[in-house]
């Protein structure tokens, strides 16, 4: 195993403020022109993690000038009063991003829910509209996690094209839409997944590591290449020495011997998740209002031509 001189650890948190900062900007630039672009957050129970992370949605969306309206619903709450709430936040002229957190509880059904949001208005880019148009390269709403690891590969690597990817996990949420957006980058993309063969030898192969699979510490050096890049997406809560900790799906002390540049898990991909879902309530409320739209704001605008 070769140990590469320097290794960069990738600052998600300075990434984050650098992208809510263009975000307050063009919050700024709208109002200016009249718009004042707002985000509805739903929230259905009390799982402790979801609350946090609504909580600092609206944080953000404060910090940044967007008007956020929170819906905090009970865990009983009925599918059917569910979906006629977003069915009233479609309809109402001032909210222009809806976001449902993930997960529902179990009586609900997720794609059902996430299918009556308007897909102009998905800022999580997960309504089926919005994930065919990400595949065929379309300018649409694209899933906050990924969009946030694709600006950190750029911030790292400069120009993707012709570099191998190897995404682990095919999620919806992360593990699809990652692959479409490495590929629009001109990536050569390998997905691998649980049940895939030879795991770690096409981790091996990888300029960019991607994983997004829920495995804590599942990557190992040995699975990664003298100077690969890593984006940690996992997020795994583990007991250690009778204490509570956050790792990632990458034994990062083991990583740091190999790689050229990885992110950190906490304070990598998780606070460029937040910030993108403020760039999508920005584009979603542009491309509501197409005078205002004059140039592409877009996180991830497709590249035109995909072969
Ligand atoms: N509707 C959605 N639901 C969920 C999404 C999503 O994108 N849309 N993603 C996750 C949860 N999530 C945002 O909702 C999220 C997860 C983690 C972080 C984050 O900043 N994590 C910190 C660590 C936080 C901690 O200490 O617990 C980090 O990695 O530094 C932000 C957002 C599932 N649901």
């Amino acid at each position: 195993m070769n140990s590469f001189p320097h290794v960069n650890i990738i600052d998600g948190k300075a990434a984050a403020a650098r992208v809510l900062a263009e975000v307050r900007d063009e919050v700024s630039d709208l109002k200016s022109a009249g718009l004042h672009p707002a985000l509805a957050v739903v929230l259905v129970g009390s799982d402790p993690a979801s609350q946090v992370y609504v909580r600092n949605k609206v944080l953000r969306a404060e910090e940044t000038g967007i008007c956020s309206l929170e819906h905090k619903l009970p865990a009983d709450t009925r599918e059917d009063a569910l979906l006629a709430l977003i069915e009233r936040l479609n309809g109402d002229p001032a909210v222009n991003g809806i976001l449902v957190q993930l997960p529902l509880p179990r009586h609900i059904d997720e794609n059902r829910v996430l299918q009556a949001i308007d897909p102009l208005k998905d800022v999580d880019g997960f309504h089926s509209e919005n994930v065919g148009g990400l595949s065929q390269g379309r300018e649409v709403l694209t899933p906050c996690t990924p969009a946030g690891c694709m600006r950190l590969l750029r911030d790292t690597c400069g120009d993707l094209a012709g570099k191998h990817a190897v995404v682990i996990g095919r999620s919806n949420i992360v593990g699809k839409p990652m692959a479409a957006l490495l590929l629009q980058a001109h990536c050569s993309v390998t997905v691998v997944h649980s049940k895939s063969a030879n795991l770690r030898e096409l981790c091996r192969q990888a300029d960019i590591v991607v994983a997004a699979v829920g495995r804590p510490r599942l990557v190992d050096a040995d699975w990664l290449k003298s100077g690969a890049v890593v984006i940690d997406v996992g997020i795994n809560r583990i007991d250690e020495g009778g204490r509570s900790r956050l790792v990632g799906d990458v034994n990062f002390d083991s990583a740091l011997g190999v790689v050229s540049a990885i992110t950190p898990v906490p304070g990598g991909v998780g606070p460029m998740t937040i910030a993108f879902l403020m760039k999508n309530t920005l584009a979603a409320a542009r491309l509501q209002h197409p005078a205002l739209h004059s140039q592409p704001k877009l996180p991830e605008a497709p590249c035109p031509s995909i072969s």
